[in-house]
């Protein structure tokens, strides 16, 4: 990603999922030229950012295939044009696999591992700096997906462990960061999906100028990344091999602990929220002030994301907003958060450069 040359763009209560995903789209192609890519749903508590990653809460989760008219969330959505995009390009012999975590009360949770008899439950895991400087989890859980619905299965399955509690502000709310990472392989080849037309799937209504600012969710696209750079061919056709890396991460909410009735263990969860992203606006106040110092590891969270976060990803941030003058000082909070991020100054977004072997972890046996 690159900050300096991102868009903004805010969104009415009203405005359609679909409307939402056309600027998450145009990613997807950056994915598939090498790029990594992370998309992050920021805001206070039952604001909208489940809504808005996953869409209406539902107990079976989202589920495939989409209609026209669906309310579905950015992810089922990236899952269903993921594997439209691929199926266009089938040469580069694309691989999908899937981790999901969950970083709860500052501890890594992996929600794919299974136990010694298969059964899924969440391990806890340790976000740990690879010798290539990349942040990695270790002994991470990952599964081989070939289709939408079977990556949405995997999601279901993570959002059935992932911690829930009701609060006096949302009946539903979710106790902690979610991040699903789709790792994409692909043989690196000479013609760029850069400008294949994503926009070809995508509703009218995004191809439209003048969505005009309304209130309500306002996003921060930083997508004015360099124009990617081919990887050259040979003659031999596709033989090497790029791996990008998808972050799709639904934050849990900020929230005033006298608002939202927390006590006891739900008070500890709230606190442990509040720190992470307030670690979260650290590392960015430190990186739009291009300090020496980054404060990448005081928070697991932080330190799972750094690769995005100051990396070479292309990343973009939902901030969404209350339309409710109850929430004042919380929406104030949170545009100051949005005013941070933007402020951040990146250089171009770089592509993963092709190797000859793949990195990917496996499910242990
Ligand atoms: N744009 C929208 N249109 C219709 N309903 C919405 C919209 N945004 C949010 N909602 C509804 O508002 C409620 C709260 O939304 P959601 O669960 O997404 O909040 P959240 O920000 O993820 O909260 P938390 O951080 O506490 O988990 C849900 O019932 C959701 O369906």
């Amino acid at each position: 990603m690159t900050w300096t040359s991102g868009q903004l763009r805010v969104y009415g209560p009203a405005e359609s999922q679909s409307a939402v995903f056309g600027d998450v789209c145009p990613l997807l192609t950056s994915l598939l030229d090498g790029y990594n890519i992370c998309v992050m749903a920021y805001g206070q508590t039952g604001s909208g950012k489940s809504y808005t990653m996953l869409g209406p809460h539902s107990d079976d989760g989202p589920v495939l295939p989409l209609d026209p008219q669906s309310d579905l969330g950015i992810i089922p959505r990236v899952a269903e044009e993921l594997f439209r995009l691929i199926s266009e390009n089938p040469s580069r012999n694309p691989k999908v696999e899937v981790s999901i975590v969950e970083v709860y009360n500052n501890d890594i949770f992996d929600l794919l591992a299974k136990d010694s008899i298969a059964a899924v439950s969440g391990v806890k895991r340790e976000v740990m700096t690879a010798k290539d400087g990349r942040t990695e989890v270790a002994l991470l859980a990952s599964e081989a997906v070939g289709s939408a619905s079977k990556l949405m299965e995997l999601v279901r399955g993570g959002l059935q462990l992932r911690a829930k509690h009701p609060t006096l502000v949302h009946a539903d709310s979710s106790r902690s960061h979610l991040i699903i990472t789709v790792t994409l392989t692909t043989a690196a080849c000479s013609n760029s999906t850069a400008d294949q037309a994503c926009s070809a799937t995508l509703p009218r209504e995004q191809t439209e100028a003048g969505r005009a600012g309304r209130a309500g969710r306002s996003r921060r696209a930083s997508q004015g990344a360099s124009a990617p750079q081919p990887v050259p061919g040979n003659p031999a056709g596709c033989v090497e091999q790029v791996q990008a890396r998808l972050q799709l991460v639904d934050l849990a909410g900020s929230e005033c602990i006298g608002m939202s009735g927390a006590t006891g263990s739900a008070l500890r969860e709230t606190a442990c929220i509040n720190r992470s992203l307030a670690a979260l606006a650290d590392v960015l106040g430190a990186l739009s002030e291009h300090r020496d110092h980054v404060p990448y590891r005081n928070s697991r969270l932080t330190h799972l994301l750094q690769d995005c976060l100051g990396g070479d990803a292309k990343l973009l941030v939902i901030l969404c907003i209350s339309p409710s003058q109850r929430h004042l000082a919380q929406t104030l909070q949170g545009l100051g958060f949005g005013i941070r991020a933007r402020q951040v100054q990146r250089g171009p977004a770089r592509k993963r450069p092709p190797s000859s072997q793949t990195e990917g972890k496996r499910r242990p046996d």
